[in-house]
């Protein structure tokens, strides 16, 4: 297991979040988290990436225990084995799409000839290649994401966090942006962590884990169970 949570709780004051949850991630593997609204979903996802610490459980990262790790530790952690995916992007918008492709490697101290190499051969896979030069305020809501893609991919993550990657976008461009993500993760051997409403999303996942009331459960078990029902009614 790449990345596992043993029972991991949180609350935001007196309202409980996450409840004892459990989930475990292999290499590789693609997951998406499903459940209603308010059900907990980015919470664990925030407590997964070392972003919120839980009131009470475990996160663990490669045999590390990243929940009791000093802020600077995590920090760098995030910075060089994490990627992140956000439902608006989150590019800066100041900065040419190149810019903002290179960032996490410059941050990383990465000379710039390298970083803007690097972000120049990622657009160029993204199909990106002419737009480098652009603001991102003049990308549409799929190129921005493709885009956000590439930032969050350029320096190698070994766990990319996506959380309504496609939230903001129609059913075209969204399945566009997932298909870019999930061919890349394989290519990458990255493995994809990625909360959704949209079962489209889902579908491009090895496997879905249902949050329900802060509770993780397992699809397949509730529908065994459901069709037991059936049998003894
Ligand atoms: N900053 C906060 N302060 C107080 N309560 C919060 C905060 N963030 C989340 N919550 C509450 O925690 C619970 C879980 O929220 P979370 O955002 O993790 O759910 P979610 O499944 O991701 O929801 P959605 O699908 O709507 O994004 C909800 O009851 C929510 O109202």
């Amino acid at each position: 297991m790449i990345i596992e949570a043993r029972g991991l709780s949180r609350s935001y004051g007196r309202t409980p979040a996450l409840r004892e949850a459990d989930l475990a991630v292999g290499a590789g593997e693609i997951v998406a988290v499903m459940g209603p609204s308010g059900a907990g979903k980015s919470t664990l996802l925030h407590c997964l990436a070392g972003i919120f610490t839980p009131d009470s459980g475990e996160v663990w990262f490669r045999g590390d225990r990243l929940d009791t790790m000093s802020d600077a530790r995590r920090t760098e952690l995030r910075r060089t084995a994490f990627g992140f995916v956000f439902q608006f992007g989150q590019l800066v918008p100041e900065l040419t799409v190149a810019d903002n492709v290179a960032l996490p490697m410059l941050l990383g101290r990465t000379r710039r000839k390298e970083a803007y190499g690097r972000a120049g051969e990622w657009l160029e896979r993204l199909g990106l290649g002419e737009l480098g030069g652009r603001r991102t305020s003049e990308l549409s809501g799929g190129q921005a994401q493709r885009v956000a893609v590439a930032r969050a991919l350029v320096t190698g993550p070994r766990v990319l966090f996506a959380d309504e990657p496609t939230g903001a976008l129609d059913s075209l461009a969204g399945e566009q942006v997932m298909e870019l993500l999930v061919g890349l993760a394989r290519e990458e051997g990255t493995t994809v962590i990625v909360v959704t409403h949209d079962a489209r999303v889902a579908a491009f996942a090895d496997r879905e884990v249902i949050v329900r009331d802060g509770r993780l459960t397992d699809p397949y078990a509730e529908r065994n169970s459901a069709c037991a029902g059936e049998v003894v009614r």
